[in-house]
């Protein structure tokens, strides 16, 4: 599987403004980030609120300029396109936000807004418009009269699906899905995050998902990135980084989740039991461990 994104020794800091000719204050964000992810898998990326993540995602998408490191996009480090982002670029790389009702023009119908993008991106012959927005829609589920609703008569799973189609109107090959489930309700969130994994298999489709729930993440991503002050503190496989969290930080992360997951409890259990073993094994004369 060949590697499509790939961060390298990322930094970046926010300028706070000036205050009487000096800098008032300087941001670090994102200290010294690396990953890669494959054509086709799902990086989670998840740590607590101001912790990077956004930070991270703006920065692939070209919003914010790094201060340093790299950022390859199939082999082409998008860093150095500085002020001047190619249209092929944008196209190839999208993003769906965590909230569909701020990210969706309220005035303009459904159709208009999956439209507009195919128009600019030139991904639509003239005359084929309805067909393409019809198509769309059935790929996330939603009814071909949806796009002659407006987004205030549709519930928040289903602006998020017309976000998710939205993404998709341009073709893209990596998706940034920044906390795309956190607004809405539980029951909503399973169907999303099912329907991203429809689409990922459909279309070959890569992602960056960030959110601060880890179980969430889990579900979705092959490897995962645990970001804490800008940091990367620990990466790994989903059920690696999950089940067996190596680094402090993300035990806590997972222990403050509401529902904690039976899988992780009987993890954990287990890596205890063993615990008590080895220290038990070491100390002569403690627990059941074999005398010396
Ligand atoms: N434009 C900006 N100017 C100055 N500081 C910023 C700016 N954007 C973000 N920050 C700061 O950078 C840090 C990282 O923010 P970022 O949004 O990347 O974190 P996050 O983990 O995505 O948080 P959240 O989940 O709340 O979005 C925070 O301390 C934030 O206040």
């Amino acid at each position: 599987m060949s590697t499509l994104l790939e961060v390298e020794d990322l930094w970046i800091r926010y300028e706070g403004g000036y205050l009487l000719a000096r800098r008032a204050h300087e941001k670090v964000a994102v200290r010294g980030v690396s990953f890669a992810v494959a054509e086709g898998q799902t990086f989670g990326l998840v740590g607590e609120s101001g912790s990077g993540k956004s930070s991270v995602g703006k920065a692939i998408l070209r919003l914010v300029q790094p201060s340093s490191g790299a950022i390859r996009f199939d082999g082409q480090d998008i860093v150095e396109f500085g002020r001047k982002t190619p249209l092929s670029y944008r196209g190839d790389v999208q993003v769906i936000f965590q909230d569909p009702w701020s990210s969706l023009n309220a005035r303009a119908p459904i159709g208009r807004i999956l439209a507009e993008p195919m128009r600019r991106h030139g991904r639509v012959a003239p005359g084929k418009e309805r067909h393409r927005v019809v198509e769309l829609l059935e790929r996330v589920g939603l009814a071909p009269n949806h796009a002659d609703r407006l987004p205030s008569q549709l519930s928040g799973g289903q602006r998020q699906r017309v976000a998710i189609a939205r993404a998709l109107a341009v073709e893209p090959r990596l998706i940034v899905c920044d906390e795309p489930v956190s607004a809405l309700d539980v029951s909503t969130q399973g169907q999303v995050i099912n329907l991203l994994q429809d689409l990922q298999e459909q279309l070959g489709l890569t992602y960056v998902f960030i959110a601060h729930d880890l179980g969430v993440v889990r579900h979705i991503s092959q490897q995962i990135g645990v970001m804490a002050s800008g940091e990367l503190v620990e990466t790994g496989l989903a059920d690696d980084v999950y089940l067996r969290p190596q680094h402090s930080y993300t035990r806590a992360l997972i222990d403050a989740e509401p529902l904690p997951d039976p899988d992780y409890q009987r993890e954990r259990r287990r890596a205890r039991r063993t615990a008590a073993q080895n220290t038990a094994d070491a100390v002569p004369g403690t627990g059941s461990g074999p005398a010396r």
